[in-house]
């Protein structure tokens, strides 16, 4: 390509940035605009909800719709997704906790639903994330629900049992671990590696094949795993893009989980409930009394209203109340009438039903 034409199009380039940074910001003074209205209407003792998951997942479905090229849909969707996060960001920045420290997938899950204008915060633990979301010290959580090769997160599932809180959406994350040195570390004298117990579960075919001598040790997140390896000659830590930007690590070996599809899925937890989009999953605990045929009796009314259960999961109860515990997600808004029979059948024959919230299916 010669001089000339580059010249050219990079003035192209330049007038089509102006005109974009008019539009970005013409929409932001929009976004303004609308917290002054939601202000505006609300009555006494409300407070004003500046967070819209429904309308953002509206928005994303809608941008995925209409591109027109030669951009992917993910792709394009990932740019709107930070302009609205910005534009939130000058209504309420929004603090979102998740499970820390810095650099883990639940960060990565954080950031990837909400934008990047969010404030992030750290906690140590998933019972923090859920504590901090009760007391009103941040706006959402987000917690690890599900892997798809290593299953349920059990520690959050007991979560939900024991706090008031309403899911107002979920995340979907495709997992790629990597494996991961220093500066200083040998890579011919490894004999240590670090990594959270379900990465290192995801990885372990791939582990015995290469490293079928080395230590293995679990340790509280893959980001402290990164963290550890930075001062340690003959250690490696598996874990994810984040943690090796965070910690400024090289990739010995790429994507190693042994399940290419290997995903996560977050719930984001908060204190609001969320308005049907259209395409929505419903989450809920019943407990059951322990009689022959109790679960059957429960899936029932799902099959008789033609609705789709997405998940199923048995806990063992705390008290005497629990005595069996199930966590069910399935297709629909629980304002839609078909939910509402569903849900009233179940109440009927349960021992208990704990609706956790109705949200839009992820996007992203
Ligand atoms: O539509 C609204 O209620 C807005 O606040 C605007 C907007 C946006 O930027 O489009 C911003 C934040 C909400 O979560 C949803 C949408």
């Amino acid at each position: 390509m010669s001089e000339q034409e580059l010249k050219a199009l990079r003035v192209r380039i330049d007038s089509i940035d102006e005109k974009l940074l008019e539009l970005i910001s013409e929409r932001a003074r929009c976004a303004q605009e609308v917290a002054r209205v939601k202000m505006k209407e609300l009555v006494e003792g409300e407070q004003p909800v500046f967070y819209r998951p429904e309308r953002e997942a509206w928005i994303l479905k809608r941008i995925m719709e209409r591109n027109p090229g030669p951009l992917g849909n993910e792709e394009m969707a990932r740019l709107f997704r930070e302009i609205m996060s910005t534009c939130l960001a000058l209504e309420q920045p929004l603090k979102v906790a998740y499970l820390g420290p810095e650099g883990t997938f639940s960060q990565a899950a954080a950031l990837k639903h909400f934008g990047h204008a969010v404030i992030s915060q750290p906690m140590a633990a998933i019972d923090e994330v859920f504590r901090e979301v009760v007391a009103g010290a941040v706006n959402f959580g987000v917690v690890p629900v599900e892997n798809s090769t290593e299953g349920a997160v059990s520690h959050t599932l007991d979560c939900f049992l024991e706090h008031d809180i309403v899911i107002c959406g979920e995340v979907e994350l495709r997992i790629h671990h990597h494996l991961l040195v220093g500066d200083t570390t040998r890579t011919n004298s490894i004999t240590r590696i670090y990594s959270h117990a379900q990465s290192l579960a995801q990885c372990r075919k791939w582990l015995d094949a290469h490293y079928p001598n080395v230590e293995r040790v679990a340790v509280s997140s893959n980001a402290e795993a990164a963290r550890r390896v930075k001062n340690e000659w003959n250690s490696a830590a598996i874990a994810g893009d984040m943690a090796a930007s965070l910690y400024g690590l090289t990739r010995l070996a790429e994507k190693i989980e042994d399940h290419p599809d290997n995903s996560t899925r977050f719930l984001v937890i908060g204190n609001q409930q969320v308005p049907p989009t259209g395409d929505d999953k419903t989450s809920i605990i019943v407990s059951m009394s322990n009689k022959p045929g109790a679960l059957h009796e429960l899936l029932v009314p799902f099959h008789e209203n033609g609705i789709d259960l997405t998940r199923i999961e048995t806990r063992p109860s705390r008290s005497g109340k629990w005595t069996y515990v199930f966590f069910i997600d399935f297709m629909g808004h629980q304002q839609d009438p078909l939910v509402k029979a569903v849900l009233e059948k179940i109440r009927e024959e349960a021992v208990a039903l704990k609706v956790l919230g109705s949200y839009p299916r992820a996007v992203l």
